[in-house]
């Protein structure tokens, strides 16, 4: 992946690497040749052939010094950038399998869900990110070629004492190894502990959690859950593994000294000369280095790898799910029915039967039902019913069970998934809050297209958010979120107004079905007045589709269905279905009695007596 993302960064950082090695162990020769001559220096003076000869070996010294500096440094940058560029591409790879399949079943299926989101949690620290790995390995590495070639110098001294630092170097780095996984699998939540202890801390810390702990005063209670998981899942890692790594290291120590002493009792006996003394003591203290080089690197690296193991199971997961959505005929097919001005007729749900993933309970059994183009029809049903499920269907974010949709008596399965969805506009209940400017929120409803001003300032004027965003610091320009400078955040019912005008911005520029999720849910009783005033107007010619629990709305559609026990109950206009006196009657009148007795709220009471 290394030499994908940046073939000359890889040269760079594997060159550098072998410089990196190979320099330090030079200069332990060279630095050996410099002392050797010392004692000829000191006799014969600077200015003799000896002297001169010294001169040379300690600039070639000096050299090499500055070598391993130089290397240090260049790789160190070069295996930086090549990280940020695998971190990047993984990022895009993520990107890709979460948005390419289908359908949304990915995104909805719980563990799929949290793996997931702990893909993308996986670049939010710096030391655990995947791209690390460039750094770390590169350091792995030289910290092994060191620790060999410092053996391999040390065996002409004597080879017991290469094979022993080989020997306890190489146990050190093993054990160094399994206490680093240890250390990497708790900290990066592979156990089961560790992902106790991530949810208790986003508990304790999120802001998402605050007003419920503060309610239930649950402050004291996480914090000790906390302690007292941690507490015990530190003994599972702090025993016994870096005991072992420990006592690994205490042996590479204890070689080393022995080594030394071996070295100087030598030295002192004149079996071997100051010069060959050098060499070998700064080999043994290179081979050390290289030791603690590779432990501390190895650590790093498996930290890494941990959350790089983490990023693979989140997309191997979508792409699991994709494999399933394209099993399940749910390919985005390349167009073989023109839609560009689809519905021109109805769209209709044939006897649609629709279970969720791993879920037996039918959502929708035998559903029929016509929408016809051009008008609007509203879907009623008490929670659960399964209204939302139907539009998920529409929007082919599943695919049903048994029988099938056509729009114009085309299966809907025939027809590209993308270029249906541009034929879509949508208000969901829970709208993405982007934190884009206010006019980019609302061009997000045909982001390809050319911004078109008028055409926002007519679609927040239609949703009855003009003023709002004319309030804001910058208008439109202002980034709708409080994270950014000069950004602000808007309320919940201003978010579904400005959901409102992207989904409007969508339909002025081609889309020809509005779907409208319950609408209202977050609007105050004089928005929601202005939406059920504008309601024809907004949907007029235009083939709308509105789920609402709100009577004030509903009532406004040409014509009503309820849905209940997954098929449609009652279907009619607001007049019919009252004058049926059936369920849809029933349930108006529960809201209506509600206010009843609030003759002079005008606005609240919108639409809602018959
Ligand atoms: N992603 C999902 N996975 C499994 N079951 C789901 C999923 N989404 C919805 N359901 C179930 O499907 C049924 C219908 O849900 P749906 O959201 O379509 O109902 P609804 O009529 O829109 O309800 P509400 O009025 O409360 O918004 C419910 O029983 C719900 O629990």
């Amino acid at each position: 992946m290394a030499w994908q993302v940046g073939p000359v960064l890889t040269v760079v950082t594997a060159f550098t690497v072998l410089l990196g090695a190979a320099a330090p162990l030079g200069l332990a020769g060279v630095v050996g040749a410099v002392v050797g001559r010392a004692g000829d220096v000191a006799a014969k003076g600077l200015i003799s052939p000896a002297g001169r000869s010294a001169l040379w070996w300690s600039a070639l010294a000096a050299g090499l010094l500055m070598v391993v500096w130089v290397a240090g440094s260049v790789r160190s940058a070069a295996s930086t950038a090549l990280g940020e560029r695998i971190d990047a591409s993984l990022q895009r790879e993520l990107m890709r399998a979460v948005g390419e399949p289908v359908g949304i079943g990915h995104l909805e299926d719980p563990r799929t869900a949290e793996l997931i989101s702990v893909g993308r949690e996986t670049f939010r620290g710096s030391w655990g990110r995947p791209g690390r790995l460039a750094s770390t390995v590169a350091g792995l590495v030289t910290g092994r070629i060191v620790l060999v070639g410092a053996c391999v110098l040390v065996a002409g001294f004597h080879p017991l004492l290469g094979i022993a630092l080989l020997a306890a170097g190489s146990w050190t780095a093993y054990e160094e190894k399994a206490a680093s996984r240890a250390e990497a699998s708790h900290h990066y939540g592979t156990t089961e502990v560790a992902r106790r202890l991530e949810y208790l801390y986003g508990l304790g810390s999120s802001p998402e959690a605050a007003k419920e702990v503060r309610i239930f005063g649950l402050a004291g209670f996480l914090r000790d859950r906390y302690t007292t998981l941690w507490q015990r899942s530190m003994a599972d890692v702090l025993t016994p593994l870096p005991r072992r790594a420990v006592a690994a290291n205490v042996v590479t120590g204890a070689v080393v000294v022995c080594g030394l002493v071996w070295i100087a009792v030598r030295a002192g006996r004149a079996e071997v000369t100051a010069g060959q003394a050098a060499v070998w003591v700064q080999a043994l203290m290179t081979g050390l280095r290289g030791v603690q080089q590779s432990a501390w690197t190895g650590l790093q690296t498996e930290l890494a790898l941990a959350t790089l193991r983490r990023f693979d199971e989140a997309v191997e997961a979508v792409e699991a799910v994709a494999t399933k959505d394209r099993d399940a005929g749910m390919t985005n097919v390349p167009a073989t029915v023109a839609v560009a001005d689809r519905p021109r007729r109805e769209i209709r749900f044939e006897r649609v039967s629709f279970s969720y993933p791993g879920s037996t309970a039918p959502v929708l059994d035998g559903l029929d039902l016509v929408v016809p183009a051009g008008r609007s029809l509203a879907i009623v049903g008490v929670n659960g019913a399964g209204k939302t499920t139907i539009i998920k269907l529409l929007c082919r974010m599943y695919e049903p069970t048994n029988g099938r949709l056509t729009v114009d008596g085309t299966d809907l399965t025939a027809v590209d998934a993308r270029g249906w969805r541009r034929q879509v506009a949508a208000v969901f209940q829970d709208a993405t809050r982007f934190p884009l400017t206010a006019r980019e929120s609302i061009t997000m409803g045909r982001p390809r297209a050319a911004v078109d001003q008028p055409g926002v300032e007519s679609a927040a004027e239609r949703a009855g958010i003009a003023d709002e965003i004319a309030a804001l610091p910058s208008a439109f320009d202002t980034p709708l979120s409080s994270h950014y400078p000069g950004g602000a955040d808007l309320s919940g019912g201003q978010w579904q107004k400005l959901s409102l005008a992207r989904a409007l911005y969508a339909v002025d520029h081609g889309a020809r079905v509005l779907i409208l999720d319950e609408p209202a849910a977050h609007l105050d009783a004089r928005a929601e007045a202005g939406l059920y005033a504008r309601f024809l107007e907004l949907t007029a010619g235009l083939t709308t589709i509105v789920i609402s629990h709100r009577f004030s709305t509903v009532r406004r559609a040409d014509s009503i269905v309820v849905l209940d026990g997954g098929r449609v109950a009652e279907r009619g206009s607001h007049e019919e279905l009252m004058a049926l006196d059936g369920e849809y009657a029933e349930m108006f009148r529960l809201q209506a009695e509600r206010f009843v007795d609030r003759t002079d709220d005008s606005e609240g009471t919108a639409g809602i007596t018959s």
